[in-house]
């Protein structure tokens, strides 16, 4: 179904074919769980005639059922035998969309195989993948309460002397425990390492007065969670406080702001207008949010350029921010979904200012 979906948007497109590598689109189109394919050549070929075919190293031959596949030996050359996949679907040269994320060194050796015009196949993914179904967001929100469980747990542990790198080890073995892996390499930004929207845990101590950024996801299915919340250890500098309540204020007025037939910059927009008013403007460095799915980062993003109208059935993070030099940041995050015509949140976790 899916992949016919992509057929029939490749012929009204005038798209000739598709040559897909592994990853979420893959993923996506056909249910394989071809992860890490590495330096092999392994590709989806798709024609705008409706033909398919995965070209795969040998190593697949237990996973791949019931697809039409041409495996490959090490010792072969893949690139013969993926041209004459392209001779037998008439794909010698053509309008050919290309998986964005495709090594180098293929594509390379692709460009020798046709006189093809190529262009980025998530054009029409981003189409096809932005609104989700009722099964997505039912995985989506497994992954989100999988969060929120993370985030009780992590308020029961001794944190003070925890270094930031311990405590993203015991959040990564708690999100294990009770999902499919991780979403990313969970954030722990400590005192004036949290001023670092992507700091990476690192020696620092946590200690009283510190406010801690945590930011994780759980992954469920494929589909991916992403919560940041940030808490106190003692009584933290009086600025840090008041910032809290100014991104708590910009979180909830862009959640508000959810609507279908919104745009994503009016999201962005309640958030900055919030920060910028209080003052702050000048250390919000990031967009609102990002959409949420397969991969931790893919559309509808939330920023001042989000030209997508919002509808139903599309999932993204609000997740405004204060990071200011020296002293420390603030950043709460929420997935939500876009429900009969308003946002709804798939994380629940406590967003007052917790004090351990
Ligand atoms: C995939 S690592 C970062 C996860 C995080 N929740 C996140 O998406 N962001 C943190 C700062 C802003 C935002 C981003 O757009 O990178």
């Amino acid at each position: 179904m899916r992949l016919s979906n992509l057929v029939s948007l490749m012929k009204e497109r005038n798209f000739d074919g598709a040559l897909i590598s592994p990853g979420t689109n893959l993923y996506y189109l056909t249910g394989l769980h071809i992860h890490e394919a590495g330096e092999r050549l392994t590709v989806l070929v798709v024609s705008a005639d409706g033909d398919y075919r995965l070209l795969a190293p040998s190593l697949y031959e237990n996973v791949v059922r019931n697809f039409p596949v041409t495996f490959w030996r090490d010792g072969e050359n893949p690139y013969d035998k993926l041209a004459w996949i392209l001779a037998e679907f008439h794909l010698s040269g053509g309008r050919l969309l290309i998986e964005d994320t495709m090594r180098a060194d293929w594509l390379m050796k692709v460009i020798r195989l046709g006189s093809f015009e190529f262009h980025p196949l998530s054009s029409l993914m981003r189409e096809l993948r932005m609104r989700k179904d009722k099964h997505e967001i039912e995985m989506m929100g497994h992954a989100a309460k999988a969060a929120d469980r993370v985030f009780d747990e992590i308020l029961s542990w001794d944190l003070l002397g925890m270094r930031e790198r311990e405590l993203a080890l015991k959040i990564e073995l708690a999100i294990r425990e009770l999902s499919d892996g991780i979403s990313f390499e969970p954030i722990v930004a400590s005192g004036e390492n949290a001023a670092n929207p992507h700091h990476a845990p690192g020696d620092r101590r946590l200690r009283k007065g510190d406010l801690v950024i945590l930011d994780y996801g759980a992954k469920w299915k494929g589909y991916c969670s992403d919560i940041t919340r940030t808490i106190a250890l003692g009584r933290p500098d009086e600025r840090l406080v008041e910032i809290y309540e100014v991104v708590k204020e910009a979180q909830e007025r862009a959640y508000r702001a959810v609507r279908e037939g919104t745009l994503a910059r009016e999201v962005d927009g309640a958030a900055r207008e919030t920060i910028a008013k209080a003052g702050y403007g000048e250390y919000f460095t990031h967009r609102t949010g990002h959409g949420l799915g397969l991969d931790v980062h893919e559309e509808p993003y939330i920023g001042p350029d989000g030209n997508v109208v919002l509808e139903n059935g599309m999932t993204f993070t609000i997740e405004p921010g204060i990071y200011v030099p020296g002293l420390g940041g603030v950043r709460i995050e929420d997935d939500v979904v876009v429900h009969d015509g308003r946002g709804k949140r798939l994380t629940r976790a406590e967003r007052e200012l917790i004090r351990l």
